[in-house]
């Protein structure tokens, strides 16, 4: 991986952007480090292609600026976007030519020395399939051709907009793959934004949770896991939730009943579990069973995501 520097390779000031009178993106401020592979969270219509065409120029922000590579994108556009690859919504193919010649027909019309589309071919696992008309391609190898094509003028940054959707389990693996060894071992930063944490959160190494247009969450991945152990539970299963409630209300402060004997509360510490199993047992209640239970990485996005929307 490439050395953080001072600079983010791409970073957004207060990016707004409306939809006539209607606000889609709000003073959003992302930070994208050189080296990192970005996920860009969100709900379906929190705002994430929006954003990925803030990008790349292809929407004037209402208020706010995008800065490429240290540069201001609305001063420097074709020069900064020379160093951009992209993969909105399905990429264009033609489906009679075969994938060599889609990436052949690309490359000629941009000007990138002919040896690339071997190397493209290859970087994105397609060898093998090359000569095969796209039309018998899977919406996998559509999506990899896609990004081959994106990748021709061999860009310092991929923005990728929900490239597993709709991809089936071994689609979405392959995917995986390929952005870890983009990222990883060719040094590509990566922004790829999907609606599902679980389908990048092996693969990314910092993220962003956007909501309503609003950037709810950003962080390493150890951060959004930081925040996750802070949402431990204590699991507490007895037989009567309401009498334990009653009878040990101060160490009972806060839980709240997930059945009619089980009771979920903050996880404080193993002393306070400690102390919750002796205060039972004294006050003669069943204590069947007590456990600290994790949310699941899906979970805190979801709280995260949900929190934005009750605000
Ligand atoms: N051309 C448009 N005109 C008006 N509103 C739009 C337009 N395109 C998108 N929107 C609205 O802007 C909001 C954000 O849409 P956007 O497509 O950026 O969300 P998203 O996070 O990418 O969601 P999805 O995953 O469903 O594509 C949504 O409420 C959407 O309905």
């Amino acid at each position: 991986m490439k050395p953080a520097t001072a600079t983010p390779l791409l970073e957004t000031h207060d990016l707004s952007f409306r939809f006539g009178a209607r606000p889609v993106v709000h003073e959003l401020n992302l930070r994208v480090e050189a080296g990192s592979i970005y996920g860009f969270l969100g709900p379906n219509g929190a705002g994430k292609s929006t954003t990925m065409r803030l990008l790349l120029g292809l929407l004037r922000p209402a208020t706010g600026s995008v800065q490429l590579f240290g540069h201001d994108l609305a001063r420097h556009r074709v020069a900064l976007l020379g160093r951009v690859g992209a993969l909105i919504e399905s990429p264009s193919l033609y489906d009679h030519l075969t994938g060599r010649e889609n990436v052949e027909a690309t490359r000629r019309l941009r000007g990138v020395p002919a040896p690339r589309t071997a190397e493209v071919l290859a970087l994105v696992g397609l060898t093998a399939d090359a000569h095969r008309p796209a039309r018998e391609y899977s919406l996998g190898m559509r999506q990899r051709l896609g990004l081959a094509l994106a990748l021709l003028p061999d860009p310092d940054l991929l923005l990728l907009d929900e490239p597993t959707n709709g991809l089936d389990p071994t689609g979405i693996i392959e995917m995986r793959a390929l952005l870890r060894s983009l990222g990883h071992e060719h040094g590509k930063t990566i922004v790829v934004s999907s609606h599902l944490i679980s389908e990048i959160e092996k693969t990314v190494t910092h993220v962003g949770v956007i909501q309503r247009g609003r950037l709810v969450f950003q962080g390493s991945l150890p951060d959004l896991q930081r925040l996750q152990a802070g949402r431990a539970q204590l699991v507490l299963e007895t037989a009567s939730a309401d009498t334990c409630r009653n009878l040990l209300p101060r160490l009972l402060a806060g839980a709240t009943v997930a059945g009619p004997g089980t009771l979920h509360l903050p996880w404080l510490s193993r002393e306070h579990a400690a102390e919750l199993a002796a205060g039972l047992v004294a006050a003669g209640q069943p204590l069947y069973s007590l456990h600290q239970e994790q949310p699941s990485l899906e979970d805190t996005f979801l709280h995260l995501t949900e929190a934005a929307v009750n605000e």
